[in-house]
């Protein structure tokens, strides 16, 4: 269930269902049915209720909800975008199931309603809302109602999250079979409230008929690939991290990622200091082993032990040739690489260049993890990505540019892999948007991947824990709780 499909996939399910012998009418019943629970489950006692209906499908569904919510006993009225001669298909015979009055939808008022149903727009929105829908829009969002949602909030680009123009504010959403990237992406997912899936006879087999490459980020897609310490194991075999430092007054970011690395279950994790910051390293670090490394020459030294698997690099270490060099240096050695912050600015406008040092590192994994003003100095350029229409692509077109997997850091992260694959995060809390947890991220995917995890799902599986840390924590978090939380979220995904 963890598929996200988008509006033409989500058509193209329709159709091979109903190829498959079930009328779209059925399909539309069975929608409604699932919006008409949803207001019940709401409304205690006999509500007044508005139905504002679309011209298309999205409309039809909300004709289904207005006769069921009718028959159940509400006061229900129906306010419809076009006259019902002008509705075609199944919205047209959903339609002449609605015995009651259709009113206007232009210059509609809330009048003390209890519940809105939003069945106006949804996979087919295909334009910015204009006059006179936008007061309609408006108009709803200040109602003060309960609003519900069928498939997306009017206004919200299924596919992009986008606001087009202006969208319904929802309390919940209903939608069919399998939630859409706009619900998970933002401003998409600020706008839906709770989104419940329901099952309208779209098969677990029809869906993976589609091929769908876009997944909602959660332990069920990568819990197998998870490392697990066996008992015969000893600490070699889980690894040994190397997490750069920066010079003596810049070693804090190192050290969350080190520790982080250590928690996320790497056997050994080393912090390579310059010579001129090993003493503040040392002080400060016991479990996490402190290394004098000078610079690329100095990493290439170190790098000639075959047991420092994978190392994070970027973290407060510094932009210029010499990052670039150690950049260079790590991946001709074939370990696995994650960077990040300076590590990546040091390749601002030079993605030929990140591409030689993902080419050469083959077939260790690389990940990038940028936020969106990295991801603007790496991929300004990129095929595809100033043409893409979502986060969610731009993510795909530079990890397809690139050759890495990305992952693009935000309230809703995406992981994109240069297959094709992509996850879209969901679980950050708010209180994640403070210093040093972008060093913790790295340090634990780092951690995973000097454990042999392929590179995107331990991209995907660190950003996961990334967010259920902070989540444990909750509010006052600052980025050196975040290491401490992960033994608690282990348990929940190895019990
Ligand atoms: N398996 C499923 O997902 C099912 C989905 N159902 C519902 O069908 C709609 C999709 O219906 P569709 O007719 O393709 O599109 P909409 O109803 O969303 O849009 C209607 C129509 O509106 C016009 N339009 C688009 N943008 C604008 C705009 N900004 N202003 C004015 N008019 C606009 C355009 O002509 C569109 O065609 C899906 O969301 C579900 O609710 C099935 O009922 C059940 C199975
Ligand atoms: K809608």
């Amino acid at each position: 269930m963890l598929e996200l499909l988008t509006c033409a996939e989500m058509a193209a399910a329709d159709g091979r269902t109903i190829a498959g012998g079930t009328p779209g009418i059925v399909l539309m019943e069975r929608a409604g049915q699932a919006v008409a629970e949803r207001v019940l489950a709401r409304a205690a006692g006999p509500r007044r209720i508005a139905v504002l209906c679309g011209p298309g499908n999205n409309g039809g569904d909300g004709f289904v909800v207005a006769r069921l919510l009718a028959a159940a006993g509400h006061d229900v009225a129906v306010h419809a975008l076009v006259p019902p001669d002008r509705l075609t298909g199944d919205a047209a015979e959903a339609a002449r199931g609605w015995e009651g009055e259709i009113l206007p939808l232009a210059g509609w008022r809330a009048d003390g309603v209890d519940i809105v149903v939003d069945a106006m727009f949804g996979a087919g929105l295909a334009r910015d809302i204009a006059a006179p829908l936008d007061a309609v829009i408006a108009a709803v969002n200040a109602a003060g109602a309960h609003v519900v949602a069928v498939d997306v909030p009017s206004g919200i680009d299924g596919d992009t999250g986008a606001v087009r123009g202006c969208a319904i504010q929802a309390d919940e959403t209903v939608t069919f079979a399998r939630r859409k990237p706009g619900h998970l992406l933002m401003p998409g997912r600020g706008h839906c409230g709770p989104v419940h899936v329901a099952d309208i006879g779209i098969t677990d087999a029809t869906v993976a008929g589609l091929d769908v490459r876009t997944a909602a980020n959660a332990p069920g897609l990568w819990r197998g690939e998870l490392p697990r310490p066996d008992a015969a194991g000893h600490k070699y075999k889980r690894g040994h991290l190397v997490v750069a430092s920066g010079g003596p007054a810049r070693t804090g970011a190192a050290r969350l990622a080190a520790r982080a690395g250590l928690r996320a279950g790497a056997g050994l994790v080393t912090v390579a200091s310059p010579p001129s910051a090993v003493a503040v390293n040392a002080a400060q670090l016991t479990a996490v082993m402190v290394r004098a490394v000078d610079g690329a020459e100095g990493l290439a030294d170190l790098l000639s032990d075959a047991r420092f698997s994978a190392l994070v690099l970027g973290p407060a270490l510094g932009i210029g040739e010499e990052t670039r060099r150690m950049v260079e240096v790590a991946a001709a050695a074939r370990r696995h690489l994650v960077l990040d912050a300076d590590a990546l600015t040091s390749f601002s406008n030079n993605l030929a260049g990140l591409w030689q040092v993902v080419t050469s590192a083959a077939p260790a994994g690389i990940v990038l993890t940028p936020h969106e003003g990295e991801f603007a100095r790496l991929f300004g350029e990129a095929e595809g990505v100033a043409q893409a229409r979502s986060k969610l692509e731009r993510a795909r077109a530079a990890a397809a540019a690139s050759g890495a997997v990305v992952v693009l850091k935000g309230p809703d992260t995406v992981i994109a892999a240069p297959d094709g694959r992509a996850a879209i995060n969901e679980n950050a809390p708010p209180w994640l948007a403070t210093a040093g947890t972008g060093d913790v991220l790295a340090g634990i995917i780092g951690g995973l991947m000097a454990q042999e995890m392929p590179a995107f799902a331990a991209a995907c599986a660190g950003v996961w824990m990334h967010g259920a840390a902070a989540t444990a924590f909750g509010p006052g978090l600052i980025a050196e709780d975040l290491p401490e939380m992960l033994p608690q979220v282990w348990r929940t995904l190895l019990d």
